[in-house]
């Protein structure tokens, strides 16, 4: 293994990808259009980082982590993996990188998986004793044991997945990227697949790229997260500070001693009372500030028998966002 880059093992300067697209318009007839599928995005993934995705259809996710793997070629500007440019050196990358399409599989479908695997082994000329001990750690992290002999098109999404997954780590990736590696998998399958890319990352230090459509993924894996739409990098930073981004509210539940009219807070124009149900009432507030000086007022003036905060739904959050860009 090479030294290790403490920055920038990822890392995109004004990357484009355009598209050049014959659309039909009548019989013989068509018209030329561009799709900007991926316009000006500039990152960088540190080594051993697990980083979400994110953003609705047709946003520029696939075409990004395709141009990462060296399948497409950028229409303009800088990409490099652990130093290599994805395109010009699409061989020596595939060493070092695993892909999973969660919507797609890379194993052979009328084999079982132990002969996937096997071609795996020669493909990537992964030495023995390696190939034996990343196959062994895989097939008992993700249960496949009973799996090996059977052929592909016999196993359920989840053991395919699984399958996928071990495929893809067979020659020591340094970097994993995954597109919805939980698409279609039911809830143990999905935690079970969270569970093992969790310990990948903290015990390998695999640097991980996430595309999914499920937030539960990114909120139970991922401290950063990127938003992509149109193809423009809309958010950059920490899950928790999307909520200001997409303005979101918190919900105080206050239950009283009695039913009483809605709460109202002179010094507090912010907070509403969204719902009173007998003594139960939920007032909404900025997620931004915080609930303390907002509890002591309500204890001062009503009489308050419990209470709770909830959180945002990050999907709420992130919808939010994509309509305030004028996008989805
Ligand atoms: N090979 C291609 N030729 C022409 N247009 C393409 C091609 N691949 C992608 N596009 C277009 O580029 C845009 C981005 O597509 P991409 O597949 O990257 O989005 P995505 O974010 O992965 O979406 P999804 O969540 O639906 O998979 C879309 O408008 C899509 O139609």
């Amino acid at each position: 293994m090479e030294a290790q880059t403490p920055t920038g093992f990822i890392e995109l300067d004004q990357v484009e990808k355009v598209f050049d697209v014959r659309r039909k318009t009548g019989f013989m007839r068509g018209e030329r259009h561009r799709v900007r599928a991926v316009d000006s995005i500039s990152f960088r993934v540190a080594r051993g980082e697990m980083v979400g995705y994110i953003g609705p259809n047709g946003a520029g996710k696939s075409t990004t982590i395709k141009m990462l793997t060296g399948i497409l070629t950028p229409s303009g500007g800088r990409l490099r993996v652990a130093g290599i440019d994805p395109s010009r050196e699409r061989t020596r990358l595939a060493h070092r990188i695993g892909v999973v399409f969660g919507q797609r599989t890379t194993l052979w479908w009328d084999l079982p998986l132990r002969d996937s695997y096997r071609l795996m082994h020669r493909m990537y000329r992964i030495p023995d004793a390696r190939y034996r001990e990343n196959l062994e750690r895989c097939v008992e992290l993700l249960d496949l044991g009973e799996l090996l002999d059977v052929p592909v098109r016999q196993l359920s999404l989840g053991q395919r997945m699984r399958g996928d997954i071990a495929a893809a780590l067979l020659h020591d990736p340094e970097v994993l990227y995954l597109d919805e590696p939980t698409i279609g998998l039911d809830v143990v399958s999905k935690s079970r697949v969270r569970g093992f890319l969790r310990d990948l990352n903290a015990e390998r230090g695999t640097t991980v790229l996430l595309t999914t459509h499920d937030l539960t993924d990114i909120e139970q894996l991922c401290k950063r997260v990127m938003v992509i739409d149109h193809g423009r990098l809309m958010y950059d930073g920490a899950l928790a500070g999307l909520h200001e981004v997409g303005e979101s509210e918190r919900t105080l539940v206050v239950d009283l001693e009695r039913q009483l009219p809605p709460i109202r807070l002179e010094s507090a124009p912010s907070v509403r009372t969204v719902k009173v149900e007998g003594p139960r009432q939920w007032l909404a507030f900025p997620a931004s500030e915080s609930a303390a000086p907002l509890v002591a007022r309500i204890a001062a003036d009503y009489p308050l028998v419990d209470l709770s905060v909830r959180e945002p739904d990050i999907e709420a959050v992130i919808a939010k966002m994509y309509e305030s860009a004028g996008g989805m």
